[in-house]
């Protein structure tokens, strides 16, 4: 069950943090994985350790990313699996937040996914064959958190666009799907600070933030050919963070 081999799959954002455990996951299971992103110290490092391959990726230039989706096609034969996972989570509050926060946060996390998915799509409608799996967030779609406005448009609009997405490829055999991660321990969610994280763990139920690898298991899942029959749907990995009704709730 849930065996990848023979698959090729592309991770954008796939150097670090929840990329580089979607990488790991992905590989365990048996795909050959190219990640895409615009650390080349980190993503030729993760390449190596899964005997993958790293290409240059900005997400946010649109040329490259139909750029780079077509080498894999030339050099691989195929596009099987697409994990759209980049995203960037800056804090502004909503009075400070100048239109370049807005933009860039908007252009990374919604408008990259945009562009990049668009050219898979392309290409697994042709393979009548895919699997599209967004790292949306539950930040947005489920709750808020001061400072992250402008990350939680991005990460509800995300949903938007794989409801309609789903649609349209239902028919050519390509699977449009969104994990909604929690608090998982990156480089990114330390950049938030000590206090942060201490007030997080001890709001998470399991009392512990999630590992990158937590959300490479849901990845695996989605783009698996056995789970031809859930599109635009989503899976909350969260260690239950979103479960309880009020503080006693968490044990
Ligand atoms: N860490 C967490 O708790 C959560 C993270 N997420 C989402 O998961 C995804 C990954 O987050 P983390 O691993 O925590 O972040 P991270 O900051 O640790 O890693 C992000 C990766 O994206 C790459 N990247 C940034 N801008 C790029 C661009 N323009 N083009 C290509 N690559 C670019 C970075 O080089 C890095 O490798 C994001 O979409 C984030 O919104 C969602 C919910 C919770
Ligand atoms: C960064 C993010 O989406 C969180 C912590 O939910």
């Amino acid at each position: 069950m849930f065996d990848l081999t023979g698959q090729i799959a592309f991770v954008t954002g796939g150097a670090n943090g929840i990329g580089k455990g979607i990488v790991e996951a992905l590989s365990q299971a048996g795909a050959f994985v190219i990640i895409g992103d615009i650390d080349e110290e980190n993503g030729k490092k993760t390449a190596e350790k899964v005997n993958g391959q790293y290409v240059y990726l900005d997400v946010t230039n649109q040329a490259l990313c139909e750029k780079v989706v077509n080498q894999i096609v030339e050099e691989h034969g195929k596009l099987n699996i697409l994990c759209s996972n980049t995203g960037i989570f800056p804090q502004v509050m909503i009075e400070d937040m100048t239109e370049s926060d807005w933009n860039k946060t908007i252009d990374i996390n919604l408008k990259g996914m945009f562009f990049v998915v668009q050219q898979a799509l392309k290409v697994m409608k042709k393979q009548n064959y895919g699997r599209v799996i967004l790292t949306s967030s539950v930040t947005g779609p489920i709750t808020g958190y001061p400072g992250w406005a402008h990350y939680g448009a991005s990460k509800a609009g995300q949903l938007g666009f794989m409801r309609s997405a789903a649609l349209e490829y239902a028919k050519f055999g390509v699977t449009v799907n969104a994990i909604q991660p929690g608090n998982i321990l990156t480089e990114g969610l330390k950049a938030q600070g000590e206090a942060y994280l201490e007030g997080t763990r001890q709001i998470v139920p399991t009392h512990e933030l999630g590992e990158p690898i937590d959300i490479g298991y849901a990845a695996v899942f989605f783009g698996a050919k056995e789970t031809k029959y859930i599109t635009g749907q989503c899976i909350v990995v969260d260690g239950g963070q979103i479960l309880p009704e009020e503080p006693s709730g968490i044990l």
